[in-house]
């Protein structure tokens, strides 16, 4: 009797504990926020909608304008509400380098969910423990050793590039089309050792390309259609049984390349083999970076099951070929509108080239100073991710000891930051100078992260950067560039957009 008292008693306690503590903990939470949003800077927003009105009536077009209008009416931070949720954006380079450069302050914002279906939890999008642990384990995989070796692809898929361009006997090209192709071949190869063939032959593996550039096109949509937000309904609508079939097929795709590249792994390793003789698929020197994670995983024992390596790969494919893509198109439009700017780069080759037809070294690579300018003015003026978002899972406070609550959704727009006056005088003129080594001593590190930057930077820039150099150099030892769109209107989408297709003649040298 006394037993069951007390039993019912303590569950009595426990029921009356959670009813009454988690609402007031929410509540709690709830309060301090709205609290420490009243402090922050930023459009007051109407009750209970906050901006909302605002940003539904805007389109993807529009999106630079409100960044730059809320950077004009508060030049540090702009705070607001939308539906309840609370966010920020920040445009002062040191505040930037206080998110980015923590350790703790590591997790996505919200709009990275539309990628999850397709990444999962590949290291784009994984977070806390997990996202340590792979990074860690991904790194090696980016060493200028392995970087060296996928050079003969670099060089075998920008001159297939080249030789496609000039088949078009100096026709305006919509450039688009043709670069797609290069950097999906380029990244397949280097990333899964699987040759794609975009470039040579149009028909074997269109399905692959259609899937992927029609998922890039699903996310966004999924994206800014709050409608779609909820999965429940999303999975029942055309748009959602269409995205869920490209990604069964994309990721059969994957699943295929990893079981196949495994049993060739396994198959080719010699029973007594010491790890530094190793060599994959029957000596061959060459690895991608799937074999070096097969590798690993033998070597260390279990760390990766094959949807670690899906969603590994899925993710060096998505960041690996559009973010690459965009930078080609940017820059080969801005040399061919500077023709005084393209002849630099010709001259810097002839330097290097001479009058050799030869693919590109790694020495040659390290020796094109002004070429690597040059790209990074294009990523200044077309970052190729426009934007950058983190979730505060804890208080932020910046240096001057202003709270930025926890649960807030923090914008970043290095878009806005590389066009900011104060670090880049007349920020609408290309001008490559502005990265000679004087030029850079002084500015501010965090004014300039085509790449992110800190602990969460991107794990792929030295090797897009190699990427870009082979293939813009190739095309300008070869060719002769002519800009035939004058202006490029952008749309911020997950990768910078041209509203309409840049197009450019090219004429042989
Ligand atoms: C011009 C080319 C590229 C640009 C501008 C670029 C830019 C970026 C940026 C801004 C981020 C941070 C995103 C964020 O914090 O939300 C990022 C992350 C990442 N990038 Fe790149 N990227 C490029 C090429 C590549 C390539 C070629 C690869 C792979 C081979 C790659 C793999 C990744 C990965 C895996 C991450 C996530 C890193 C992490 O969170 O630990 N990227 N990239």
């Amino acid at each position: 009797m006394i037993l069951e008292f007390l039993i019912s008693f303590i569950l009595t306690f426990i029921i009356f504990v959670l009813i009454i503590l988690i609402p007031t903990r929410a509540l709690d939470v709830r309060l301090r926020t709205i609290s420490a949003m009243s402090k922050l800077p930023g459009p007051k927003g109407l009750p209970f909608i906050g901006i909302a009105h605002i940003i539904g009536k805007l389109n993807q077009n529009d999106l630079i304008q409100f960044w730059n209008n809320l950077r004009q009416d508060y030049p540090r931070l702009a705070a607001m509400w939308v539906l309840g949720a609370p966010y920020a954006v920040l445009f002062d380079p040191d505040d930037v380098e206080t998110l980015l450069g923590s350790s703790v302050h590591i997790k996505k914002g919200f709009e990275y969910d539309s990628l999850k279906p397709w990444l999962q939890e590949g290291l784009l999008i994984s977070s806390g423990e997990k996202w340590h642990t792979r990074r860690k384990l991904l790194t090696p995989a980016f060493h200028f050793k392995i970087l060296h070796d996928s050079l003969p692809s670099l060089n075998k898929h920008a001159r297939c590039l080249v030789r496609n361009m000039l088949k078009r006997n100096g026709e305006p090209i919509i450039i688009e089309e043709l670069i797609v192709r290069c950097t999906l071949d380029t990244i397949c190869e280097t990333a899964m050792g699987y040759e794609l063939n975009l470039q040579e032959d149009e028909g074997s593996n269109n399905d692959y390309l259609k899937a992927v550039r029609s998922t890039c096109h699903q996310v966004i949509d999924k994206l800014l259609k709050v409608y779609y937000n909820k999965e429940w309904f999303y999975v029942w609508t055309d748009h959602g049984k269409k995205f869920y079939k490209n990604l069964k097929y994309l990721h059969g795709f994957t699943e295929k390349i990893i079981k196949e590249r495994k049993e060739t792994y396994y198959k080719n390793l010699p029973i007594k083999q010491k790890p530094e003789d190793e060599e994959l698929s029957g000596g061959r020197k060459k690895k991608a970076f799937l074999d070096i994670m097969i590798e690993l995983d033998r070597q260390e024992g279990n760390l990766f099951s094959d949807k670690d390596l899906r969603e590994e790969m899925d993710t060096f494919m998505f960041e690996g070929f559009d973010t690459v893509h965009a930078a080609v198109v940017y820059s080969l439009y801005s040399l061919g509108k500077h023709a005084d700017i393209q002849e630099k780069v010709y001259e810097e080759m002839y330097e290097i080239f001479g009058d050799s037809d030869r693919a590109a070294t790694t020495k040659d690579v390290n020796e094109m100073h002004y070429l690597e300018m040059v790209i990074k003015e294009t990523l200044r003026m077309y970052p190729s991710v426009p934007y950058i978002t983190r979730h505060l899972t804890q208080d932020l406070i910046l240096k001057d000891n202003t709270v930025l609550p926890a649960v807030l959704n923090i914008g970043i727009v290095p878009y806005l930051l590389h066009r900011d006056p104060k670090f880049y005088p007349n920020p609408e003129v290309f001008d490559p100078e502005r990265f000679t080594i004087e030029n850079c001593k002084n500015r501010h590190p965090y004014a300039y992260i085509p790449f992110s930057a800190g602990p969460r930077n991107c794990i792929g820039q030295k090797f897009a950067m190699m990427e870009l150099k082979v293939v813009l150099s190739t095309i300008i030892r070869f060719a002769k560039i002519q800009s035939v769109s004058e202006e490029v209107l952008l749309i911020p989408t997950v990768i910078l957009r041209s509203q309409k297709p840049v197009q450019i003649k090219v004429i042989p040298r």
